[in-house]
């Protein structure tokens, strides 16, 4: 028997009405699954979709036309078993490191106590059991990444989707953060979808790497990263494979990167 994708998008379309009152397309007859504990980056050009791609995922929008599933069941509305991290930090300023870790199973009833053991657990092993105290203005980016990171694995997700997390950290700390979120999703079978504009980090991290199309976005290639695990963000960026994977995606990539450039000078002109 097969087991259940974790995520099934068949023939997603999503149409959005603009301002002006047109129809425009963000995402077209989409197929995309996600195996069970599988770790999946998207890359694009910029605009073609991708986030959008998430919220479908995530129940924030429903599709216009097509299926999104979750676990074998049609999303409808936001489900607890699918957990965020956005380019934003979602802490809550007001509150301390700890309570904002513990926001998230307070929220879905898990006692007070359980709640705190629970999130000093996960402030531990983001390295950060010293700070529970610290407001987040207190701490430096890579810091409240760390947070963010603890609060969305204290839920215990069975997908987690991450737009984008990393991309306003320096490079050496975005280095960093990768390995940590390695580590952490190790332990934990949760599938991931990572959506980034930087290669190296999707296939730093992605069991396969999906290539969207030039926007409305659909998927254009599949890689499969073919590199073993446990990895670390440096070393695996040396090995001749990682290159070799690089140099195939690129060449998928870059011709949708090129196209979405000629689209914009186009307009400009
Ligand atoms: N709520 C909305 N209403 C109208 N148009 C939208 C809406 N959300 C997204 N779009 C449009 O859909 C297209 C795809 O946007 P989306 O944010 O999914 O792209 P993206 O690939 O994530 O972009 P980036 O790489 O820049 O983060 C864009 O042209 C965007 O302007």
């Amino acid at each position: 028997m097969t087991e259940t994708p974790a995520i099934e998008l068949t023939g997603a379309t999503k149409r959005f009405r603009t301002p002006s009152g047109a129809l425009h397309t963000a995402v077209r007859d989409l197929d995309l699954t996600v195996a069970q504990g599988e770790f999946v980056a998207v890359v694009g050009p910029t605009g073609c979709g991708k986030s959008t791609t998430l919220t479908l995922v995530s129940g924030l929008e429903e599709p216009t036309e097509g299926e999104v599933r979750v676990y074998g069941e049609p999303v409808r509305g936001i489900d607890p078993k699918v957990g965020f991290v956005f380019q934003q930090d979602a802490v809550f300023p007001w509150r301390t490191v700890l309570s904002n870790v513990m926001a998230g199973p307070r929220f879905r009833g898990v006692p007070a106590a359980e709640a705190r053991e629970r999130a000093r657990d996960w402030l531990g092993r983001v390295g950060l059991a010293a700070f529970e105290d610290r407001y987040p203005h207190q701490l430096s980016g890579g810091m409240r990444k760390r947070v963010a990171l603890a609060q969305t694995f204290v839920n215990d997700p069975a997908i987690l989707l991450m737009d984008e997390p990393f991309s306003a950290l320096d490079v050496q700390t975005r280095a960093l953060m990768s390995d940590q979120l390695l580590e952490l999703w190790a332990g934990t079978g949760s599938s991931v979808v990572f959506v980034t504009h930087d290669l190296d980090e999707a296939i730093a991290l992605a069991d396969r790497v999906v290539v969207m199309t030039a926007g409305p976005a659909t998927v254009k290639e599949v890689f499969t990263v073919d590199l073993p695990r446990p990895r670390t963000v440096e070393a695996v960026r040396l090995e001749p494979r990682f290159v070799e994977l690089y140099r195939e995606i690129w060449a998928s990539l870059g011709e949708e990167v090129r196209i979405t450039r000629e689209r914009g000078a186009g307009r400009a002109a």
